[in-house]
């Protein structure tokens, strides 16, 4: 049987993919496409089965998972609408703040969600590499997150990179708000030991690039991964859609659908 799919912001660049990958699925069927209140349904459709629609509990009436991949402000209203029609939701935006992602814990009280900031394979499997990578480094070896993005991307540093620094201070048993370094300007003075810093570089059409740098006396480790196009994160979102069918209620990731977690 089909898993009945909603794209919230189907005229995105996430959007887009997902809409292209689902028609090839034999799993997973569009049946809904929601847009923001501005836009208009682009001729000719790319998804000409499914229900265009500004009104996302429309949407919902014949879905089984939303996936979105939109904006913070859309949050709250996107899960309260999934929980109030019972829809599981797959969570790709980034950029969330407190209140936002307290929106989310509220719905998976409800309904089961799967929030990643990144959806690709590769990324996931550096998380693990980095929580490793740091354990198991010299305490005074220095921690640093690099990300390049294209240049329309609204929030920094990326998801992604909040993660990797995330999985750096899980590694260490620290927290990462005590640690994190965003930005360096004018005399910073010599770098504080233990801290995790954040590099951000926006251009171009770049899609997704991450390094997990470790620095030391004399030598240097480097974890990097590249993405090459949006598939990669359409193909995970898709493969979590999948992975919530049947979910009790709850906030899973990306970690959990892969099986990465001890
Ligand atoms: N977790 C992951 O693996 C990945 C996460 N992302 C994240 O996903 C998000 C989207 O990225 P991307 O696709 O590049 O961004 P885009 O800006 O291309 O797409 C977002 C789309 O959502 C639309 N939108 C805004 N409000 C609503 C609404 N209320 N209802 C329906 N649609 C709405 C936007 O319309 P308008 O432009 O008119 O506002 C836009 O078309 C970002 O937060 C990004 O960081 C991206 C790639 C991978
Ligand atoms: O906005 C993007 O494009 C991406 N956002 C995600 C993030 O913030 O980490 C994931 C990916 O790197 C692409």
């Amino acid at each position: 049987m089909s898993i009945r799919v909603a794209i919230a912001g189907g005229n995105g660049r996430m959007g887009r993919t997902l809409i292209e990958l689902i028609a090839a699925s034999d799993e997973l069927v569009l049946t809904a496409v929601t847009l923001a209140p501005e836009e208009s349904v682009p001729q000719p459709s790319p998804a000409a089965e499914a229900l265009y629609t500004h009104d996302i509990d429309a949407a919902l009436e014949a879905a089984d998972v939303l996936v979105d991949f939109t904006t913070p402000a859309t949050t709250g209203q996107h899960g309260a609408a999934c929980a109030s029609a019972g829809v599981s939701w797959v969570l790709g935006t980034t950029g969330l703040d407190e209140a936002q992602q307290a929106a989310v814990a509220a719905a998976a009280q409800k309904v089961a969600i799967c929030q990643s900031a990144n959806f690709s394979t590769g990324v996931n499997l550096m998380l693990r590499l980095v929580e490793l990578a740091s354990r198991a480094s010299d305490s005074d070896t220095d921690l640093e997150v690099i990300e390049a993005h294209h240049r329309h991307k609204v929030d920094a540093p990326s998801g992604t990179a909040l993660a990797i620094g995330k999985a750096m201070a899980a590694g260490r048993d620290v927290q990462l708000d005590e640690q994190a370094v965003m930005s360096r300007e004018g005399i910073t003075g010599a770098r504080v030991n233990g801290t995790i810093g954040f590099a951000t570089i926006r251009g171009g059409d770049i899609v997704g690039d991450h390094t997990a740098l470790f620095a030391s006396e004399g030598e240097r480790l480097e974890i990097t991964h590249r993405a090459g196009t949006r598939q990669a994160f359409a193909r995970g979102a898709c493969r979590a859609a999948v992975w919530l069918a049947g979910k009790g209620a709850g906030l899973y990731d990306m970690q959990d659908v892969l099986q990465l977690r001890e």
